[in-house]
């Protein structure tokens, strides 16, 4: 089977002239075209422009250029708070991800133009976009094991106009275009012809402009990297003393890459700007994040999930702790660590029927041997223990308490030096 290239088309004025286009070098190359269509299903003319597409594609078949034609109609609707646009977006970048592998094409064509890259730019601008919002649209993008490639992203849309004259093609014209409730709407019609009227370049220097701020910002994320591997492990927390040591310009841009990492989803520069104003004198705090709580103590800034910020006190277990091993516990947000260790344990006897109990406040914790046992509040603030390493059980041993998460092993249960002896650790997570 001869190798193959897909066009996302959606029956418009770009990606009809780039399908044509694509078809006809196909054909001197020896490649076959897969037209690849997504009815949306939101407007009625949605089956008009498919029914258009497929007779143009069939007729153009006819006429001896490799095309194929395939389409998707959308099922589904938006999920609540999802506008409709992200919704089609993401949908139809699914459909046509699924129908190019489905056709054995490993390269999507897409039809934006200079226009449209130097529109993008614009509109990041409004938003107040750093970088990597400015660089607008890449050239080729690799995703779902696909090459996405924008092959007119050089080009000015006057060179389309007249590719489509040339050949006489028909196209359909999108009737949303002119709704000035979209931002990109409102700048087509009201910005576009005064901008290029003032700046007859604007459209060539603008994309210019987004081409270096993609420079910009994959460099940017290049050295924000190699600095972050020297302040966090992984998602892990962020040494916020190593932080405050760099230049003033990399702290927002180091905090966004650490920010990105653990959240897992983007990241408001809202609370970077918030983060970068305040971390550098803050000693313990809490910010809220989506979907959880940043909390700094001991200059170590992490990132805490909803579940274990606020865990509800489990119910208390009886378990058998008294070999070494990870004992699970999602209920309570972590895992406990049963390690052998030489000294500082406490005997295996202590943990063969612990009970593992929440705090009910009036517990006290013996630090030394010859120490006067304490109230756990005391302790945990005489030695600065953060809110979520004391967030793990107690464990008990009958009314004795044996381990305290962020304490250790209660002084009244140690091993003596020489013995078998376990140590306990609580693993937040
Ligand atoms: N319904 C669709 N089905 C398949 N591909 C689509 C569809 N809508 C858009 N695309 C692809 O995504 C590109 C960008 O879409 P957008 O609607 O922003 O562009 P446009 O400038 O209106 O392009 P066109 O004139 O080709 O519709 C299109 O050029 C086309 O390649």
């Amino acid at each position: 089977m001869p190798a193959a290239v897909a066009v996302a088309a959606s029956g418009g004025r770009d990606s009809t002239a780039l399908l044509h286009a694509t078809a006809r070098a196909a054909r001197e190359l020896g490649l076959e075209v897969h037209a690849l269509h997504v009815h949306h299903g939101l407007v009625a003319s949605a089956d008009i422009w498919l029914a258009q597409l497929r007779a143009q594609c069939a007729r153009w078949a006819r006429s001896g250029l490799p095309l194929h034609f395939h389409a998707t109609r959308l099922a589904g609707a938006p999920a609540r708070g999802e506008s409709v646009e992200a919704w089609a977006r993401r949908e139809r970048y699914a459909a046509l991800a699924a129908m190019a592998q489905a056709a054995g094409c490993d390269l999507v064509l897409l039809a934006q133009h200079r226009r449209d890259q130097a529109e993008t730019l614009l509109l990041q601008a409004l938003r107040g976009g750093g970088a990597e919002a400015l660089a607008a649209m890449p050239r080729r993008a690799e995703r779902d094991g696909l090459v996405w490639a924008r092959p007119w992203l050089d080009r000015p849309r006057e060179e389309i106009e007249a590719y489509l004259r040339r050949h006489r093609l028909r196209w359909l014209d999108d009737e949303s275009n002119d709704d000035e409730a979209f931002a990109r709407n409102r700048l087509r019609r009201q910005v576009w012809p005064a901008l290029l009227a003032a700046f007859p370049e604007a459209e060539q220097q603008l994309a210019a402009s987004a081409r270096r701020a993609a420079e910009a910002a994959a460099a940017l994320k290049v050295l924000a990297d190699i600095e972050l591997s020297a302040l966090a492990e992984d998602d892990g927390p962020l040494d916020v003393a190593g932080w405050r040591g760099l230049p003033e310009t990399h702290r927002a841009p180091v905090l966004r890459r650490w920010l990105q990492s653990v959240l897992a989803r983007p990241v408001p520069e809202s609370l970077v700007r918030r983060l970068a104003d305040e971390l550098p004198a803050a000693a313990s705090a809490r910010w809220p994040a989506p979907g959880g709580e940043l909390r700094l103590h001991d200059a170590r800034l992490v990132y805490v999930p909803p579940q274990a910020a606020e865990a509800v006190a489990p119910e208390s277990v009886a378990l058998d702790l008294s070999s070494p091993r990870f004992v699970e516990l999602p209920s309570w947000g972590g895992v406990l660590e049963v390690k052998a260790v030489a000294e500082g344990g406490v005997s295996p006897s202590w943990l063969r029927a612990a009970e593992l109990r929440a705090r009910q406040g009036g517990e006290s914790f013996q630090a030394a041997p010859r120490a006067t046992p304490r109230a756990l509040k005391k302790q945990f603030q005489a030695r600065r223990v953060a809110a979520w390493d004391r967030a793990g059980p107690l464990v008990f041993s009958g009314e004795q308490l044996v381990f305290v998460p962020g304490l250790g092993i209660d002084a009244r249960c140690r091993a003596a030096a020489g013995e078998a002896q376990l140590a306990l650790f609580w693993r937040p997570a």
